[in-house]
């Protein structure tokens, strides 16, 4: 039976109070309780709680003596209830709790409960330890431990960070070791490999080391530099103060930097930039090294910049040069010069002139796109100085290019060819203008008319040309002077411009010539309308100073297409047409008709038959007896040349010697004339014959050669005639073409002894005031005036006249075409001293003048 609570000791089964006692007296604390009350406690119990008396506990639930919660904040009481359910079950139970004792404080205790069985039922013990002590000691021994723990985790701490440490430095110093060695390659690379040459000296100047670099420079191998000084090797004698003072200041730890002259092995001298400096190690100099480069080719090319700088900048060529963007970024002086822009003003500015070519709205974008693609453009292009002023120039553009192929620089030289410009347009103008009268000349003329000719094609229309000669002119030339020629061909020029029609041209083709072309006509007629008005206009006379000048002209008309296919054909019909009209007596205009152009061409088979004349000897002189009027006998012979043509016969001086004039066989024929006429006096005068006086024509273009006189000289001499039987014969034209020159020539022909005698006298109007400035001794009255004679009043007032005259000037005279006996008597009963005609003799071939003479008899 379970005593109730407070009723213990009585309850107790067997033997209760031995069991009491032996429970009382247990050491341990030891609780005995159901599942709801405590039922019995050992005093140990009671202390262990901290109770009085057991009286206290007695009762009680086993849970109210631990705290509400255990440590791990389990509810005590239902955890009481489940150890208590386990010991029941189990009968056994066994666990660590955290117990509260009367004053509230707690302790651990390992609680081992075990389910006692009685005959009343269950009830269980359970044993307390108080684990208090145990638990403080293992929480001691534990913190030790603990603290052991981390004292050794320090420790171990330590040591590793100072084995981290010692790893750290070793692989620093590791690192130092190759970075020492690396360094020491590296250095020993850059000795070696360095592009500039370097040289360690001692302190005496004595190479220790150098590098390939420096044997370069001065030509030298390694084994012939060591050990060498410095000075020696490679100074020049003529820089040895200055190699001295280098390396005194080097020595003196002062480092050096000069630009110099050193010499190679093989004695050339190099330009080289030094650079010496002491090697010192701490406060030790221990050696010097120098630094060598070589700068001839530096020094070439600064040269050579210095030189294409001074040559670009002194360039008459303006020369400006562009970056991409076109801005300018050099320009010279001739830039300036020739454009009138400062540098300052377009330095860094975009190009600061532009093309007229752009202005005009051309578009010059071409040039660009051209040099871009072709790196180069040249060309005239017409541009604006800074003072609005244009000019032309030649532009030279190039592009310079980067290392990447791209442009990076234009080049632009230019040169302002205004002066070549007006030059070639002055040059122009000559070349298409005649200089005295600015007309156009003979080219320009021939391209206009052929232009004309190429619209008359298309139009059907006609073209006119006219080929002019003034008639006289040479005259006034030669008599007044080519001043006055001059004035009065510009006089005609500007009245023949006054004249045509604007669409028509007017030209001088040199000389007294003249051509007009008359363009886009319907009517030929229209051409001759402009030929009279031309002659109208020139009509007048023109008035040089105190002259006043006749300036009548022959005209030459030809026609497109009727007379000619193209300009030159047409020009040369129409100048054909002109010397018609000349012949037909001046001052008219002649159209050109075929028959013409054969003449023409009749006349260049004359020419040549007339060169082959001369060659195969086929004239011959004819004489003609002058006769004294007195004795009727001959004094003289007039030399007459013939042709004795092999099919054509004799032919008469009067069909060649006008041809002669103008092809220019005449200085050639008058020689053999000369020549001929005084080999034939002076045969005559080896047979014996009387002596005569021989007469010898002189043609106009003869009379007017410089060598006249020489050759006249050299006939006579070369003959052995006596220069005083010799006459020449010149008409009153040829000495009133140029006065003044023909008396200086006739003076001259006077000087050598040969009389002169003026021929067809009466014709030519020539004043009687000049004739008694020349020297003249006899006048031949023309055979028109003899011829009309004793009929002709006028013929007789004007022979009686120049009789008068001439025995008034001291002169003789002589009568051509003398044909009848009437004649003869008249001329001679006027006082005229010599006859030559028919009447006497017909011109005879010298056998039969031989013949007369010997007869010497009077003639008839
Ligand atoms: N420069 C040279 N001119 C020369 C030379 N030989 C001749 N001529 C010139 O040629 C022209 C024609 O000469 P030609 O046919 O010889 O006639 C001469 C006489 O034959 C002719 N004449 C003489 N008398 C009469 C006459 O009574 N009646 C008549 N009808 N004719 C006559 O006159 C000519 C000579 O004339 P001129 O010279 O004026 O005295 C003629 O102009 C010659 O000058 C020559 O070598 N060189």
């Amino acid at each position: 039976m379970i005593k109730e609570p407070g009723t213990t000791s009585e309850k107790l089964p067997g033997d209760d109070r031995l069991y009491r006692r032996l429970f009382e007296a247990s050491t341990h604390a030891v609780l005995v309780y159901t599942s709801s009350q405590i039922v019995a406690a050992t005093p140990a119990a009671v202390r262990l709680y901290g109770y009085s008396d057991v009286s206290q506990i007695i009762g009680r639930h086993p849970a109210d003596l631990s705290p509400p919660k255990q440590a791990d904040g389990l509810d005590s009481r239902a955890g009481a209830a489940s150890h208590i359910r386990e010991a029941y079950a189990s009968g056994i139970s066994h666990f660590e709790w955290l117990h509260q004792r009367a004053d509230g404080t707690t302790f651990p205790a390992e609680v081992s409960m075990t389910r006692l069985d009685f005959q009343e039922g269950p009830v269980l013990r359970a044993t307390i330890r108080d684990l208090s002590e145990q638990k403080e000691m293992e929480a001691r021994l534990r913190q030790r431990a603990d603290s052991l723990e981390h004292r050794l985790h320090e420790r171990n701490q330590e040591l590793l960070e100072s084995n981290q440490a010692l790893e750290r430095e070793v692989a620093a110093l590791q690192n130092t070791e190759r970075a020492l060695s690396d360094q020491k390659a590296f250095f020993k690379q850059l000795f070696d490999a360095s592009p500039e040459g370097i040289v360690l000296l001692d302190r005496e100047d004595r190479i220790l080391k150098v590098n390939q670099a420096w044997l370069d420079i001065f030509g030298y191998q390694v084994e012939e530099v060591a050990g060498r000084t410095i000075n020696e090797l490679i100074v020049p004698d003529m820089l040895e103060q200055e190699g001295s003072t280098l390396s005194e200041t080097v020595l003196d730890r002062r480092p050096v930097q000069a630009e110099t002259k050193r010499q190679r092995k093989d004695g050339v001298l190099v330009d080289v930039s030094i650079l010496g400096a002491p090697v010192l190690i701490g406060d030790d100099q221990i050696a010097v090294y120098g630094i060598y480069r070589d700068i001839s080719g530096q020094r070439r090319m600064e040269e050579e910049s210095r030189l294409a700088a001074a040559a670009l900048e002194n360039t008459a060529e303006g020369v400006m040069i562009l970056d991409r963007d076109r801005r300018v970024v050099k320009v010279n002086k001739a830039f300036a010069r020739i454009t009138g822009y400062g540098k300052q003003e377009v330095i860094g500015r975009p190009m600061p002139f532009r093309s007229l070519q752009r202005e005009r709205g051309e578009d010059d974008r071409d040039i660009w796109r051209a040099l871009d693609q072709d790196g180069h453009w040249e060309g005239e292009v017409w541009n604006r100085r800074k003072g609005g002023e244009t000019y032309p120039e030649l532009l030279s553009l190039s592009t310079l290019k980067d290392g990447q192929g791209q442009v990076s620089h234009y080049v632009c030289v230019f040169n302002d060819i205004s002066e070549h410009k007006e030059y070639q347009r002055q040059l122009e103008f000559l070349a298409h203008h005649d200089t005295l009268t600015g007309l156009p000349n003979r080219t320009l003329f021939q391209q206009e008319c052929q232009q004309a000719i190429g619209r008359a094609k298309r139009s059907g229309k006609v073209v006119g040309i006219l080929f002019l000669d003034m008639d006289h002119f040479k005259t006034i030339n030669d008599s007044l002077g080519h001043p006055v020629g001059d004035r009065f061909l510009k006089d005609v020029a500007s009245r023949l411009k006054e004249v045509i029609r604007e669409s028509d041209l007017v030209s001088r083709f040199g000389g007294d010539e003249f051509a007009i072309l008359v363009d886009n006509i319907d009517d030929p007629e229209d051409v001759a309308t402009v030929a009279n008005k031309v002659r109208e206009v020139l009509s007048e006379p023109v008035r040089v100073d105190e002259y006043e000048l006749a300036a009548s002209c022959s005209i030459g008309i030809s026609l497109f297409p009727a007379d000619g296919e193209d300009a030159s054909s047409l020009l040369r019909n129409a100048d054909t047409a002109m010397y018609r009209a000349k012949e037909k007596g001046r001052n008219c205009i002649q159209f050109f008709s075929a028959d013409m152009n054969a003449r023409a061409y009749e006349e260049l088979l004359m020419s040549k038959a007339l060169r082959d004349a001369l060659d195969q000897e086929q004239f011959v002189l004819h004489y003609q007896p002058s006769v004294c009027l007195d004795t009727f006998k001959i004094v003289g012979v007039e030399a007459l040349v013939r042709w004795e043509h092999p099919e054509q016969g004799l032919v008469p001086p009067s069909t060649f010697i006008p041809l002669a004039e103008r092809n220019g066989l005449i200085g050639e024929l008058g020689r053999w004339v000369f020549r001929e006429a005084c080999r034939q006096a002076v045969a005559w005068r080896d047979q014996g014959l009387p002596s005569l006086r021989m007469a010898v024509n002189v043609s106009a273009r003869q009379f007017g050669q410089r060598h006249l006189i020489t050759e006249l000289s050299r006939e006579i001499d070369s003959s052995g005639m006596l220069a005083s039987d010799l006459h020449i014969e010149i008409t009153e034209s040829m000495m009133m073409e140029n006065p003044d020159r023909a008396r200086r020539t006739l003076e001259a022909v006077a000087r050598m002894g040969v009389d002169i005698a003026v021929d067809d006298f009466g014709t030519g109007h020539s004043s009687l005031s000049y004739l008694k400035d020349f020297p003249i001794h006899y006048l031949k009255v023309d055979r028109s005036f003899v011829m009309g004679l004793p009929e002709d009043q006028d013929a007789l007032a004007i022979v009686r006249a120049i009789v008068a005259m001439a025995k008034n000037l001291k002169l003789k005279v002589i009568a051509e075409g003398v044909e009848t006996a009437r004649q003869r008597d008249l001329l001679a009963e006027m006082g005229c001293d010599e006859a030559q005609g028919y009447f006497f003799s017909r011109p005879r071939r010298a056998a039969d003048i031989a013949q007369l003479l010997k007869e010497n008899r009077p003639l008839p």
